[in-house]
């Protein structure tokens, strides 16, 4: 089977709308595209996709809500065109996506939320939960105290940190172009589309080229965005999000935009992750029992099974947890600081709000974030 047709066995999507489609090449928000992507987000929905959408767009529905015909240079005033078109854009993406049934949840992030550990997890925990609930996250960067995004024009970094958060087994980059080419379409007219290649091939940079039309992010934002998507195992398709049903057809295998692909499973890429990328805070000391059914069974680790805990870190840091003859069985991504950690070892999770005051997770490290060694 081709890469293209694995596509409609992947069960996570994030599919990442860019300023320049969305807003026509910045004439303001083009809502009958908007209308056409959410009743294929919605077709995907129902054959099981669980999906976050990354959607730019907020300072030109802002631009047009004030009445500004000139995007304006100074940064705050951008902010607050961002701060007053997000509520517009919001309201658009409700309002289409409840003739469908579906509930969409707003999600304002930016890049120091994710690489704060407690931050991740909390982030990546609200968007299961979201998925769970059957209810589509819309993720755009918070510019109301972040400016990078508004000045580079940069969401694409964004959706591959969201794809890395929830473990997203593609990131689909939807822009203005039918995908990527040899060379910026724009100048060269005998650029030719790029079907596939490895998102680590260093000849994409160049093709790349170093910036879009409108002064924004342009593909080298993208192809990089593709590199922090494949480091969770995630594979990206840059694709033209004008071409009818576009994501419904991708969805089907077909051979749309261009396709960079990761060299690894998202499993095996977040399990490489944990446990080459992150330096230890602290230990925690298993029973026989607990040892059992992580090495057995490849089960979470709950609180019931661990004896001590040793160090002080935060929840989301990297612990090491070890037999009581001190050998190391497995390291992972803990759930709790390590004061409330203490105090809830030894009992069963059912007792956790009883003894912390709030009911946190089940599990003290969850199965998806432990490396068994
Ligand atoms: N090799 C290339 N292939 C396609 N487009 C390119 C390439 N190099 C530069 N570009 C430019 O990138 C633009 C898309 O980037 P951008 O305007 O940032 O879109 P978005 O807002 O969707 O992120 C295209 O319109 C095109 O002019
Ligand atoms: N967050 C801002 C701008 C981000 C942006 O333009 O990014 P991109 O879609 O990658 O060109 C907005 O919603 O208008």
């Amino acid at each position: 089977m081709s890469k293209r047709q694995e596509l409609g066995q992947a069960k996570r999507w994030v599919v990442k709308i860019g300023s320049a489609l969305l807003t026509d090449d910045g004439k303001g928000l083009d809502y009958a595209a908007i209308s056409h992507w959410v009743s294929q987000i919605a077709a995907l929905k129902k054959r099981g996709i669980e999906l976050v959408l990354v959607s730019s767009g907020a300072v030109a529905a802002g631009m047009t809500r004030l009445g500004w015909t000139q995007r304006p240079t100074e940064i705050h005033l951008l902010q607050a065109a961002a701060a007053v078109g997000q509520m517009g854009l919001i309201q658009n993406y409700e309002s289409e996506f409840s003739q469908f049934g579906l509930h969409t949840a707003q999600v304002l992030l930016d890049h120091d939320d994710l690489s704060s550990r407690e931050r991740y997890l909390n982030g990546r925990s609200t968007l299961r939960a979201l998925m769970d609930l059957n209810v589509i996250p819309i993720v755009n960067e918070n510019d109301t105290v972040v400016t990078d995004e508004i000045r580079f024009g940069d969401n694409d970094t964004l959706g591959a940190l969201v794809a890395n958060l929830i473990d997203a087994d593609v990131l689909v980059i939807m822009t203005d172009q039918d995908g990527m080419y040899t060379a910026d379409p724009r100048t060269h007219a005998d650029a030719e589309l790029i079907s596939e290649m490895a998102a680590a091939d260093a000849r994409l940079d160049a093709m790349a080229g170093d910036g879009g039309s409108l002064g924004r992010g342009g593909m080298i934002t993208k192809v990089r965005a593709a590199r922090v998507a494949a480091r969770s195992g995630a594979d990206t398709i840059i694709v033209g999000g004008r071409q009818d049903s576009v994501l419904t057809r991708l969805a089907d295998g077909e051979s749309l935009g261009t396709y960079l692909w990761a060299d690894q499973e998202p499993q095996a890429a977040r399990k490489r992750w944990i446990a080459g990328h992150l330096q230890s805070r602290g230990t925690l000391v298993l029973d026989d029992g607990a040892v059992a059914v992580l090495q057995k069974q490849g089960k979470s680790l709950l609180p019931v099974g661990v004896k001590q805990v040793i160090g002080d870190f935060k929840r989301g840091e990297m612990v090491v947890c070890k037999n009581l003859q001190g050998r190391e069985v497995g390291r992972g991504l803990v759930n709790y600081h390590a004061s409330d950690a203490r105090q809830i070892i030894g009992h069963p999770s059912s007792q956790i709000a009883e003894r912390l005051g709030y009911q946190g997770d089940a599990e003290l490290i969850h199965r998806d974030n432990l490396v068994i060694v």
